[in-house]
């Protein structure tokens, strides 16, 4: 029993899909195979639906699925179907899909490939135990497979709750050839009669989302490989009602600094949490796409040269582990990259009022190149237009170890307004004798309170005389 012939050479446009459950904020692993899912429905000049996965009614929720839309939005993603824009295959909420279900549901019960199931939870955890004791792996051993037609009866008189489980048949070879790990086999004696419909009437992931992703005409399923196991089950599902069967590809999981796969259940980094740390949506595209994928370009690459740059082909094997210092690189980048007028409407909150149109381009132009993070414009900011009365344990440092006289002579070289920075530093370091990081490093400690940061010359001319003044006295007094 192969997938193959059904699942390649199709002549059809690419349709791809992204299927979250609205049951918490979307982390970078579930953004990342959002992002692969789009780039590569946009590469091939197909179509990208959204679906949301809400049967699970106890933990989904309309806040996570509007915080969903809104997440996916500010990644960059737009999506040609989905339950906020509809479709021609609405709705795209699973809740609102049960007469679907239900429909096919009868179509297997017809068939004869399903049954009621009355196990409790109980009983299903002592059989899975027994079954691990002896070294076997853990199936559904089948209770209820064979309970006669009266047998059945009376547990359902007896109201009983039933799931229902599809009937998997025996002795066969579920095989597909997925776009990342290639030829898959599975035994069908291994996989065990699965729930396609839990005991208070919902259906299961199996069952569902197989179903959604043939009828919504969706012929690459990309996700991650979480799901390889689920893959012949679904395959099962869909020889039986006889739908199209997709094309799978299955990436490798994203893992957290923990090394364990990121999870919405426990609250891992989410999209959200970096947004409102300010970063940017290029940094993240940027990141993401190089976990798991590798690009021909290694620099940046804006919205279009990262659907040029994808390929479905570069999909790699290897676990991808979120590495913050690489996402900082790509913020860097991407701040690089932005005009100056998005660099301004960007750190515009972090601005003191009142600034001067002239103030704010030249300090746009002196720090830029220190800005990661608009929290980053705030120090600088404050260091710039407000008063120094912070200084890192480095700068102290400095200061302290230039010693009293140096700030002495400072004050008598950058004596009076219009000082030429340049020319004073010069003159100052012939008179205290000091060159190189001895003499700027404490004068960049005593004017900013940090021992970096942007070049010392231009940020001065922000600065008023007086303040200039008081900041060397102040240093002077520290060296004491
Ligand atoms: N750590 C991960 N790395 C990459 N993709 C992931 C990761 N976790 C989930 N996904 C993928 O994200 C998509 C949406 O999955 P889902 O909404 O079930 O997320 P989840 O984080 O597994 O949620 P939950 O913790 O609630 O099960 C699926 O394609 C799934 O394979």
């Amino acid at each position: 029993m192969s997938s193959d012939s059904m699942a390649s050479d199709s002549p059809d446009p690419l349709v791809t899909r992204f299927a979250p459950s609205p049951s918490g904020y979307l982390h970078l692993g579930n953004a990342r195979t959002a992002l692969l899912s789009y780039l590569a429905a946009r590469k091939a000049g197909g179509r990208f639906i959204l679906r949301v996965e809400d049967t699970d009614e106890a933990r989904s929720s309309e806040d996570f699925m509007m915080a969903l839309f809104a997440d996916l939005k500010w990644l960059g993603l737009d999506w040609d179907e989905g339950p906020d824009i509809g479709g021609p295959h609405a709705s795209y909420r699973q809740q609102e899909r049960r007469a679907i279900y239900d429909e096919y549901l009868s179509r297997l019960d017809a068939a004869g490939l399903t049954y009621p199931c009355f196990c409790t939870p109980a009983e299903l955890s002592i059989s899975r135990k027994r079954q691990l004791a002896a070294g076997q792996p853990p199936r559904y051993a089948g209770t209820c497979r064979n309970l006669t037609t009266e047998e059945r009866a009376e547990r359902l008189v007896r109201g009983l709750p039933a799931a229902l489980r599809f009937r998997v048949p025996d002795g066969q070879v579920v095989s597909f050839v997925d776009v990342v790990h290639g030829e898959q086999r599975f035994n069908t004696n291994d996989i065990g009669d699965f729930i396609i419909r839990r005991t208070d009437g919902s259906t299961a992931f199996f069952f569902s989302n197989a179903v959604d992703d043939a009828l919504m005409g969706v012929t690459l399923v990309l996700r991650g490989d979480d799901h390889m196991t689920n893959t012949p089950r679904q395959i099962l599902i869909l020889q039986a009602l006889n739908l199209r069967i997709p094309q799978y590809a299955h990436v490798a999981l994203l893992l957290g600094m923990d090394g364990a796969p990121l999870s919405k259940r426990h609250g891992d980094t989410s999209l959200r949490d970096l947004r409102e740390h300010g970063y940017l949506p290029g940094a993240l595209r940027n990141h993401l796409v190089r976990l798991g994928h590798s690009c021909v370009t290694d620099g940046w690459l804006d919205d279009a040269a990262l659907i040029a740059d994808f390929d479905l082909n570069r999909l790699g094997r290897a676990a991808a582990k979120f590495d913050e210092a690489q996402l900082r690189h790509w913020q860097k980048e991407t701040v690089a990259h932005l005009s100056t007028d998005e660099f301004v409407k960007w750190i515009a909150a972090e601005l003191p009022p009142g600034l001067d149109p002239q103030q704010r381009a030249q300090f746009v132009t002196v720090v830029r190149a220190n800005i990661e993070l608009p929290s980053d414009a705030r120090a600088w900011a404050k260091v710039i237009f407000g008063k120094l009365d912070e200084f890192e344990p480095t700068a102290l440092a400095a200061i302290r170890e230039a010693g009293e006289g140096f700030f002495t002579e400072a004050l008598q070289v950058i004596g009076h307004p219009g000082t030429e920075f340049k020319q004073a530093v010069k003159a100052l370091g012939q008179a205290a004798g000091k060159k190189g990081p001895a003499l700027f490093m404490p004068l960049r400690a005593a004017l900013t309170g940090f021992t970096h940061g942007p070049e010392l010359a231009p940020m001065l001319a922000l600065l008023p005389f007086a303040e200039v003044q008081a900041r060397l006295e102040h240093a002077r007094r520290l060296a004491v």
